[in-house]
């Protein structure tokens, strides 16, 4: 399995998509609507809070952070992941979205996903598929959010990490981590000491070993 860099076209989150409409059929109405591969340096931001927002983003390469409105750091996002779902009734972010390292995003307008699925047969259903992957995504880091115990909440995460890059098509036990360990543990919404100490334990619990800061190895299955 690859590194966790850049996801391949079969494994992101558009897969359904482009295989159908860019790659087979060739539709010019997707084509049209579809931007791909689009560079942003680390640190510029994808889209900030405010911004009228009429797109969704596969980040395709590099990862990605997201902020609350109070400046908070939320969350990360993978290579394959999608973002813009939640600002798609809305029509404006709540989010500011920045790049954690130099990134690429294949960028797809909305503002023609009713004509798209009245031409394309199983638009609708691909991106039914694409919010509803999205959905349970955060669901799923909602539940390691939500651990009270400390411990666990840092080994669900590298889980859940690691699951992740697994599904995308990534090397998923040795994990290299996408951010800081000091942001990390404001994603976690724990001091830096206590997350070092979580790290501690897990290493002299055999459940994790650590390469160096940014590389962590899971030496127990990737279970929940
Ligand atoms: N199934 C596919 N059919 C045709 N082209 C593809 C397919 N999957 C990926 N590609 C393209 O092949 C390219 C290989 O290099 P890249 O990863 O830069 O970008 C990739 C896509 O643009």
């Amino acid at each position: 399995m690859k590194r966790n860099n850049c996801v391949n076209c079969e494994e992101c989150g558009f897969a359904e998509l482009c295989s159908a409409y860019l790659f087979r059929q060739k539709d010019p109405l997707f084509i049209r609507n579809l931007e791909t591969k689009k560079k942003i340096a680390r640190g510029e931001y994808i889209y900030r809070r405010g911004e009228k927002i009429d797109e969704l983003y596969a980040l395709r390469s590099g990862a990605a952070k997201v902020y609350d409105a109070r400046g908070q750091l939320m969350g990360i996002v993978l290579p394959g992941q999608v973002m813009g779902v939640e600002e798609l009734h809305i029509g404006y972010s709540q989010q500011d979205i920045q790049a954690a390292t130099e990134i690429e995003v294949c960028v797809l307008r909305s503002d023609h996903f009713y004509e798209m699925s009245q031409l394309m047969p199983g638009f609708t259903d691909f991106i039914v598929r694409i919010l509803s992957r999205s959905a349970q995504e955060k669901q799923q880091f909602i539940s390691v959010l939500t651990k009270s115990d400390t411990l666990q909440k840092v080994q669900y995460f590298l889980q859940l990490l690691s699951r992740t890059y697994k599904e995308y098509g990534f090397e998923h036990l040795n994990l290299e981590l996408p951010i800081s360990k000091k942001e990390l543990a404001q994603v976690l919404g724990i001091s830096i000491s206590t997350l070092s100490r979580a790290l501690d334990s897990l290493k002299d619990q055999g459940i994790i070993s650590m390469l160096n800061k940014k590389e962590i190895t899971l030496m127990v299955s990737d279970k929940k």
